[in-house]
């Protein structure tokens, strides 16, 4: 397959089984990505991350160029070297972390500019600036810069949003002149179907390896996504991945990928599992229950990652209440297997015609509660 090639192997009504091919090789979708925000993801080491699945890793433009900076990264042979990861990269543009996380000082048709929470200092970041650190990078998937209203936002603010992330994307269009990497334009428009197909329309028309899907998860109640997906994710490009940024929940994931999506991020099972929440095939479990003391079982019976194979609830319950390190990694290390177990399933079911049957499995064991 040819760089940037995505290949369409077996559909399902919206959902499909592809590959898209990168400079650090192909990616089976549908796929969850690991968030690796600051060059790790967290209490994880690439060797556990492959041996759970993993096949891509973000890293968050706005933390790395803060610290360690693109330049010391660059010097150190980029991002993949650097964090020892030797599969693809996505990098998201920067934009988001920058409304979300810092003292927004000025926005402007030229950029952001804003003070860093970490000490203050002022930075700018512009399309053409976020295209310059993720290239020093050596992302293998490229996120435009955009602009990403939180939830609500009001009919003028999203159209006007909308227009800034459009000519910003062809900012970053004709700034991304590195060879290896692949482009994502981002469609914004709220929660509004007509201003979500006006702005895919924009987005869409600029010839790109790829697009996602912005402005979800940032507030919003989460069923308005999963009501508005249907009507938007098929009709973007049949021929190019569909990346929804920042989602979800194994529940979200299985209602997208029915969609049509074939791309997702989220920090939920790494950040979940850091506060004792388990994602299993019967819901998800809180490892800090009295009824775990003394469990001698697995977290989840039907998983077969490391942790199940070796620990115990009644252990593991100890480790997070004594707030142990080993906790946090013993539960990533489960979550992201899962994760990425629902999701090689996910694509076996497409690729073998089960997909229907597959999805209301996840959807009636994924809603249990715990007794
Ligand atoms: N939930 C989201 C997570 C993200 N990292 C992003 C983003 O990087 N850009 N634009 C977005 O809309 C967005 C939404
Ligand atoms: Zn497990």
């Amino acid at each position: 397959m040819a760089l940037g090639e995505f290949k369409v192997h077996a559909t399902a009504g919206n959902a499909r089984r592809a590959t898209l091919m990168t400079a650090h090789g192909p990616v089976q979708t549908p796929v969850f990505m690991a968030v690796g925000t600051k060059a790790t993801v967290k209490a994880m080491t690439p060797e556990e991350l492959k041996e759970c699945g993993t096949q891509v890793v973000l890293g968050n433009t706005y933390h790395l160029h803060l610290r360690p900076g693109e330049k010391t990264i660059a010097k150190m042979g980029g991002l993949h070297k650097f964090m020892n990861w030797d599969g693809p990269i996505l990098t998201d543009s920067g934009g988001f972390q920058v409304f979300s996380l810092s003292q927004l000082r000025n926005m402007s048709e030229e950029g952001v500019e804003f003070r860093s929470h970490l000490d203050g200092a002022k930075h700018f970041i512009s399309p053409e600036k976020s295209m310059e650190i993720q290239m020093d990078l050596g992302s293998d998937i490229i996120m435009a810069f955009d602009e990403c209203l939180q939830y609500p936002a009001t009919d003028d603010q999203i159209e006007k949003s909308m227009a800034l992330t459009y000519r910003w994307l062809l900012r970053s269009r004709d700034a991304m002149t590195r060879k290896e990497s692949l482009l994502f334009g981002i469609v914004q428009g709220g929660l509004s179907l007509n201003h979500r197909l006006k702005s895919m329309e924009q987005i869409c028309s600029v010839d790109l390896p790829g697009y996602a899907l912005g402005g979800f998860s940032v507030g919003e109640p989460i069923h308005l996504m999963h009501e508005l997906l249907p009507h938007v994710a098929p009709k973007m490009p049949a021929n190019k991945p569909r990346y929804l940024m920042g989602v979800g929940t194994p529940t979200d994931l299985i209602i997208a990928i029915d969609s049509g999506i074939d791309m997702f991020d989220c920090v939920m099972p790494t950040r979940v599992a850091r506060n004792g929440t388990i994602y299993t095939w019967n819901g998800k479990v809180s490892i800090k229950r009295a009824e775990y003391k003394e469990d001698p079982s697995a977290l989840d019976p039907e998983c077969d990652c490391y942790t199940c194979r070796n620990y115990s609830k009644a252990y593991l319950r100890h480790l997070f209440l004594s707030g142990e390190i080993l906790g946090s990694r013993l539960n990533t290390i489960h979550n992201i297997h899962f994760y990425m177990k629902v999701m090689e399933k996910a694509r076996a079911a497409i690729a073998e015609g089960r997909w229907e049957e597959y999805k209301n499995f996840c959807l009636a064991r994924f809603a249990k509660k715990e007794k």
